[in-house]
Parts: C-alpha cells; sequence; structure tokens
C-alpha cells in the first residue's frame, strides 16, 4: 500500500479572525502560505515523491496543496478535486465570530455542535445568497447532494466516501497520496482511518500545515502514523 499523507490548509483570513468559514471560499492568510511553505520543504528535504494530489473545491486547500507541490518540485503530478473533501458545511454560523455564537447559544450546545458528532448547525435557508445552490461550482451536484448545515457525522459519510471511491485504488497501486482538505474533512478521515468512536471526536484537534502520514498493510489495515516536522528533518 502507499503512504497517505492528510495537510488542513494553511492558516486563513478567517481562521485567524476566528470566523465560521465552512463553505465560504476564504484564500490564505501570509502566515498560511507559510505554513504550506514549510511544509513543501519538508517533503522535498525528505526526498519524499508524492504521485497524486487531491483536494477540496475551496481555495484555501487547493493553494496550499499547490504550494506544497511547487516547493516539493512536484508541480507536474495529477491533482483532482472533489466537493467531497470540502470543509463541512456549517449553515447558518458561516460568516459569524466563533465567540460571539459561544455567547448567543450557551456553550453546551456550541460545544456539541462545533466539537461533537451528530449535532448539526442551523441549517442556511432556501434563500440565503450562502446557500450553495448559489455558487457555480457546485452547479452538477443534485440538490438532495447540496448541504446547507452538515453534522461531523454527515462530513464523514461524503468524505469517506470519496476516499474509498477516488483515494483507496491510488493506494492500492503503492502510489503516495496528499490530500488537501480541511479541519473537519480530515478529522472524518482521520476518524475512520484511526476507528475513533464519535464519544472520542471531540478530542481530535488538526492543526493546520502539519503533515499527518498514515502507513497501511496489505488488508489497509493501520500499520503507522507520524507527523512530519521540522524538527526531524534537522534530525535527519
Ligand atoms: O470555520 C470552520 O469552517 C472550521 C475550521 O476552521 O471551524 P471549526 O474549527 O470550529 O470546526
Amino acid at each position: 500500500m502507499g503512504k497517505l499523507i492528510l495537510v488542513r490548509h494553511g492558516k486563513s483570513f478567517w481562521n485567524i479572525k476566528n470566523i465560521f468559514t465552512g463553505w465560504t471560499d476564504i484564500d490564505l492568510a501570509p502566515k498560511g502560505v507559510e505554513e504550506a511553505r514549510i511544509a513543501g520543504e519538508i517533503i522535498r528535504s525528505q526526498n519524499i515523491t508524492i504521485d497524486i494530489c487531491f483536494s477540496s473545491y475551496l481555495k484555501r486547500a487547493i493553494r496550499t496543496a499547490s504550494i506544497i507541490l511547487d516547493y516539493a518540485n512536484l508541480m507536474h503530478i495529477d491533482f483532482l478535486k472533489s466537493w467531497k473533501l470540502n470543509e463541512r458545511n456549517y449553515g447558518a454560523w458561516q460568516g459569524r465570530n466563533k465567540d460571539e455564537v459561544k455567547e448567543d447559544v450557551g456553550e453546551d450546545l456550541f460545544w456539541a455542535i462545533r466539537r461533537g458528532y451528530s449535532t448539526p448547525p442551523p441549517s442556511l435557508s432556501t434563500d440565503d445568497e450562502r446557500h450553495p445552490k448559489f455558487d457555480y461550482r457546485h452547479h452538477n451536484l443534485s440538490k438532495g447532494d447540496l448541504p446547507v448545515g452538515e453534522s461531523l457525522e454527515q462530513t464523514k459519510q461524503r468524505a469517506v466516501q470519496y476516499f474509498f471511491e477516488a483515494i483507496v485504488p491510488e493506494l492500492v497501486k503503492g502510489k503516495t497520496v496528499l490530500v488537501s482538505a480541511h479541519g473537519n474533512s480530515i478529522r472524518a478521515l482521520m476518524g475512520h482511518i484511526e476507528n475513533i468512536v464519535p464519544k472520542e471526536y471531540p478530542k481530535v484537534e488538526v492543526h493546520t500545515g502539519v503533515l499527518n502520514v498514515y502507513e497501511f498493510d496489505n488488508a489497509m489495515k493501520l500499520k503507522d502514523k507520524y507527523s512530519l516536522t521540522q524538527e526531524s528533518l534537522v534530525a535527519i
């Protein structure tokens, strides 16, 4: 089996402003560009050859992957994108300051939605300009597939579906795969790969720009997981 590298995009402008982002297409802040550059340099200096790259439809993940591939001298490789790797759709919380939402709804509900498993945020109404049906990039999705406020569980369903339909076949061919995605779509994938039970999800935090490596045996059972850091770079 090939190696799987999961990376959460570098910090975006809204990560820095503490605003719920979800499917809003916010770009990387300079700090996020820097995180991606460092990740790319780690890949290059450790002579890791990525064979294929996947990202969401959102520019913070696409740009992170592009910067990584650029600094790793791997810009020529195949690069596929899917909405199924998008950040969780944060519904009506998108665009709102996280502390203000906490104040409004109270700590318990806030954390149940933000870090729990099955509780979705309040949905977007059909006439809300943030509804994904108004975004051309999602025009070929059937109406029923368009999320308007997803729990982690719902995010996991589509991310894991994509994992099996597109990513696992590459791992089976022995390819090294880079997936550049988001806090919650990666949490969902990690949860699936690591067999995390719903009540343990709140403990899983995914940090921006960190290269999380997964190795599997021939039956796709998890063999090893580690992250590539600048320290390991220095140690080498
Ligand atoms: O705003 C978002 O879309 C996500 C990721 O930044 O937030 P959270 O960490 O609260 O899930």
